[in-house]
């Protein structure tokens, strides 16, 4: 499926985070969303799933719709103290076929245990999840969307305060879901596992600073120019005209 962001405003409190962003996310790519804090990044991943109103202009999906979305927030905003299993959070990741309540059948569990070896984690099935490491947790939030099976996904911060085995066990993940045709989008800060496993990148600076081929867009002058941008818009985006006239 492909996402084409279209003339994309989104403000909070009329101050733009992402100031008219066009563009395609190609379909069966990895594209990495590379930029410095408080470019946007998460804010245009959030208005691509729906959490979020564009002011202005809209994301349109080409070949599918919200429900073929895996979504994987900052870890930051998952609450990891509620008392479930490593089984019972995995198989949320098949509620789009079973319903909330439809509970686990067999074969749904044979799909969590499998999706739980996949990511080196079989034996840890009926631990809570307030008693993972980071790097488990993440193998966990990655055994989901296997489960969930889709067509697009949505990475936030995948890697961060995450171990470098799991990071390059959960990379080659990535690898796989490419090699199968899916679409995947992540926000990252690592430069190297930018270079080595997304061919695609969109430099997103509140504004598109550059969206191709990584190795065209990341270069010394597009960084440069995507560090500027943010540092004159931070503290005092200004309202964007646009919007206004809009709200
Ligand atoms: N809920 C909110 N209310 C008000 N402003 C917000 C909110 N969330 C984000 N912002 C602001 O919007 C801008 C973009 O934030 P966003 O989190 O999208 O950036 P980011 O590129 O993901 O940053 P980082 O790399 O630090 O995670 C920042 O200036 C941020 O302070």
């Amino acid at each position: 499926m492909k996402i084409i962001l279209d003339n994309l405003t989104v403000s909070y409190r009329r101050h733009p985070a992402v100031h008219h962003a066009s563009g395609t996310f190609a379909e069966g790519e990895a594209t990495a969303i590379f930029g410095p804090n408080g470019a946007g990044k998460s804010t245009l991943l959030k208005t691509m799933i729906g959490a979020l109103r564009p002011d202005e202009g809209h994301v349109r999906f080409d070949g599918g719709s919200l429900a073929d979305i895996a979504y994987l927030p900052q870890q930051s905003e998952i609450d990891r103290s509620l008392p479930v299993t490593v089984t019972d959070l995995v198989a949320t990741g098949l509620w789009r076929r079973t319903g909330a309540f439809g509970g686990v059948d067999t074969a749904s569990l044979a799909r969590v245990s499998e999706a739980l070896a996949t990511v080196g984690l079989s034996g840890f099935a009926s631990r809570t999840i307030d008693a993972l490491s980071n790097g488990q947790f993440q193998r966990v939030l990655f055994a989901r969307i296997l489960v969930q099976d889709a067509r697009l996904i949505l990475l936030d911060e995948p890697f961060n305060a995450v171990d470098a085995k799991t990071t390059f066990d959960l990379l080659e993940l990535v690898r796989r879901w490419k090699e199968e045709g899916r679409t995947v989008v992540a926000v990252l800060h690592d430069y190297e596992q930018v270079r080595a496993y997304f061919a695609q990148t969109l430099l997103l600076a509140r504004e598109v600073v550059a969206w191709g081929a990584t190795a065209s867009v990341l270069t010394d002058d597009n960084l440069r120019r995507a560090l500027d941008k943010v540092a004159v818009w931070h503290a005092h985006a200004p309202v964007c005209e646009t919007a206004r006239e809009g709200a």
